[in-house]
């Protein structure tokens, strides 16, 4: 049985660092763990301009630790009225690294995302121009289509076309859930990627309403059926460049998890690389773990990969990293923990 590996130090192709006290208390966790993470743009009020990034990549790295080699890759949020000026001048002064699209209501803080894709296609137009990807929150937010079903309904009607008026615009499909998803990027050409999430990997909708409701399951896209969850497990192990690890690591102060109205979210920074060790594992893919976190992310962002490496160890985790971040005004964030037994640890560096 492998007891150690050690692979290229990971990325993080999807994750909510937030701003203020909540940034401050989260963000030690990923500098600590990844090189570099695509920052989600979606605050409120949201990252719509170059300003806006600027200003945001600024408050991330004054809350850097010290000496930390982080890398924040920043996003713009998509609205409506973006100017297609700024991508073309984001892309030139390397300041934007992609630009994030939030059907509008489709998921936490997406209200002043995109009600009508027509009106963005000058916006999309000068990114397929610079060659700056856009990353899709791919579900439909129409109350008449399932909760379950929506992201295989966005990839009829809404990326179908998108990828036939924009052929050399590059796309990432964000945290797939479904079969659906999984099967859509695998077999097209190379301008479309995916990222998976650890929890896609590990639950399905059955754990999020085993013993009663369970709010730290809950996020969106939601956890589907099991078949779904095997399809993921496949495409994340498979070894194909398309697929490669986004945490989509969302922190929520506790008390807006545990409540009538639980928002989407689930904070996993802390667990990610252990249980991803753990899924390889069980798939017998271990030897495909590096491509998933650390190469296969950077080859589609056109990056090199991370110098330095990290050590895994098939040892008990010390507990210490399922303990509650204290993100002091903006509460206590509880972390994602599974009923799955957790065979693995991140050596200390
Ligand atoms: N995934 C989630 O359930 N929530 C994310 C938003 C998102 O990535 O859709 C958040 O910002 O909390
Ligand atoms: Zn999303
Ligand atoms: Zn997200």
């Amino acid at each position: 049985m492998t007891k150690r590996i050690e692979i290229v130090r990971p990325d993080d192709w999807h994750l909510h660092l937030r701003d203020g006290d909540m940034l401050k208390a989260v963000l030690p966790v990923s500098a600590g763990l990844f090189g570099r993470a695509i920052i989600m743009p979606n605050l409120v009020p949201p990252v719509r301009d170059l300003d806006d990034l600027r200003a945001y990549r600024g408050r991330i790295e004054a809350a850097l630790p010290a000496g930390s080699r982080f890398r924040a890759l920043m996003t713009l949020y998509l609205t409506e009225t973006t100017d297609p000026a700024h991508i073309t001048q984001g892309a030139a002064s390397g300041d934007l690294t992609a630009v994030k699209l939030y059907p509008a209501g489709a998921t936490t803080n997406s209200d002043a995302g995109v009600k009508d894709i027509a009106r963005v296609r000058p916006v999309l137009e000068a990114m397929q121009e610079a060659d700056v990807p856009l990353l899709v929150h791919g579900e439909v937010n129409d109350p008449d289509v399932d909760i379950f079903d929506r992201e295989a309904v966005f990839i009829e009607r809404v990326l179908t076309p998108l990828r036939r008026d924009f052929p050399d615009l590059r796309i990432v499909m964000e945290h797939i859930t479904t079969q659906e998803g999984a099967s859509f990027v695998g077999e097209a050409d190379d301008k479309l990627a995916a990222t998976i999430t650890p929890q896609h990997l590990l639950i399905n909708r059955n754990d999020i309403f085993r013993g009663g409701i369970r709010p730290h399951f809950y996020c969106l896209p939601i956890a589907k059926r099991e078949n779904h969850r095997q399809a993921l497990r496949k495409a994340a192990t498979s070894g194909s460049a398309k697929f490669f690890l986004g945490t989509d690591s969302a922190p929520h102060p506790v008390g807006n998890k545990e409540c009538a109205c639980g928002c989407a979210g689930i904070f996993n920074a802390p667990v990610t690389l252990p249980y991803l060790a753990q899924v390889f594992e069980e798939e017998g893919a271990l030897d495909r773990l590096e491509a998933f976190t650390s190469l296969n992310g950077p080859a589609f962002y056109r990056l090199p990969a991370n110098e330095d490496r990290i050590v895994l160890t098939r040892s008990a985790p010390d507990e210490t990293i399922f303990r509650n971040i204290d993100a002091g005004a903006d509460g206590q964030v509880v972390v994602f923990r599974p009923d799955i037994a957790l065979n693995w640890s991140v050596a200390p560096a």
